[in-house]
């Protein structure tokens, strides 16, 4: 696992260009601050390519948008392409609400992505598989997970986290695990917004997006399982607190120790 990757971010502070959500936009911000990388966000269409050009990476989180954030985003998302930037995109609730599959998939064919990170559910709706999720939260299915992020790469031609209490990430052919991570992520409303936004750190110091995304999810998730050794109870705020702090302290040799992954 390349967990030198995280230095590499903290040495070239790599500015990371996201259309994020209003529920969750500060702690986004921040996620990408305290990892190492530099983030700004925008909500106008005029600035998309000035903003695209400046960037290393792009993530586009589809928690709460507008139709006419949807041109916003779709112009974006091309520019990256243009532009050869990293692309990732956060389905959020795709499995939950139709007309953000619809949305979700049209955007699929208006550009190329690199990674989507998604939970059980959202990735399950895009790669065609019966699911029941919740919301915003992965929900309750039976499907085999490796095998879905496996279909979904191969249907979207990229890399696939589906996160959960284990992340599984697959470029379509090879299946990767990080069995890290805590259950109090789940207290904390837009820890995969965060996540998606950090892979997009990842991806914008490597050019093998499946070793960035493997990468992003075992600092990601030993951060916040470091954090919870530490807490000793399930203290929803003062884990963000600290996840924070954390994500801006923890070392590479950390995470190798730490790591536990298939
Ligand atoms: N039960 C759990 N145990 C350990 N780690 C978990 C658990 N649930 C989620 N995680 C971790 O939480 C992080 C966010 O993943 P999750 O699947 O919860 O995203 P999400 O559902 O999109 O979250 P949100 O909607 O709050 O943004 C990942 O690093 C994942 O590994
Ligand atoms: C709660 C919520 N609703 C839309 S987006 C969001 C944050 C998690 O993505
Ligand atoms: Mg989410």
């Amino acid at each position: 696992m390349q967990i030198e990757l995280l230095d590499q971010i903290r040495a070239q502070n790599p500015i990371v260009f996201n259309i994020s959500n209003f529920v969750t936009v500060q702690d986004v911000a921040n996620g990408i601050n305290s990892i190492g990388a530099s983030p700004i966000m925008s909500e106008e269409i005029a600035e998309s390519e000035e903003m695209v050009a400046i960037s290393s990476a792009v993530a586009l989180n589809l928690g709460a948008f507008t139709t006419a954030q949807v041109a916003h985003i779709k112009r974006v998302g091309q520019l990256a392409n243009q532009y050869k930037k990293p692309l990732v995109i956060d389905p959020v609730a795709v499995g939950a609400i139709k007309f953000r599959l619809d949305v979700a998939e049209q955007l699929l064919t208006d550009f190329q992505v690199d990674i989507i990170r998604g939970n059980a559910g959202e990735i399950a709706a895009l790669a065609g598989v019966d699911w029941q999720a919740k919301g915003i939260d992965a929900g309750e299915g039976s499907g085999d997970l490796d095998a879905i992020a496996k279909a979904c790469a191969l249907k979207q031609h990229c890399v696939v986290i589906l996160s959960g209490p284990t992340d599984v990430i697959s470029d379509g052919k090879t299946v990767a695990k990080v069995k890290n991570g805590t259950p109090l992520f789940q207290l904390h409303v837009g820890s995969g917004d965060m996540l998606s936004s950090i892979v997009g750190a990842f991806a914008a110091v490597s050019d093998n997006y499946f070793e960035a995304a493997k990468a992003a999810c075992a600092v990601f998730a030993v951060a916040g399982q470091l954090v919870a050794e530490e807490l000793g109870g399930e203290l929803p705020g003062t884990f963000s607190v600290k996840l924070m702090d954390k994500l801006h302290l923890v070392t590479r040799q950390q995470v190798e120790e730490k790591l536990r992954e298939a």
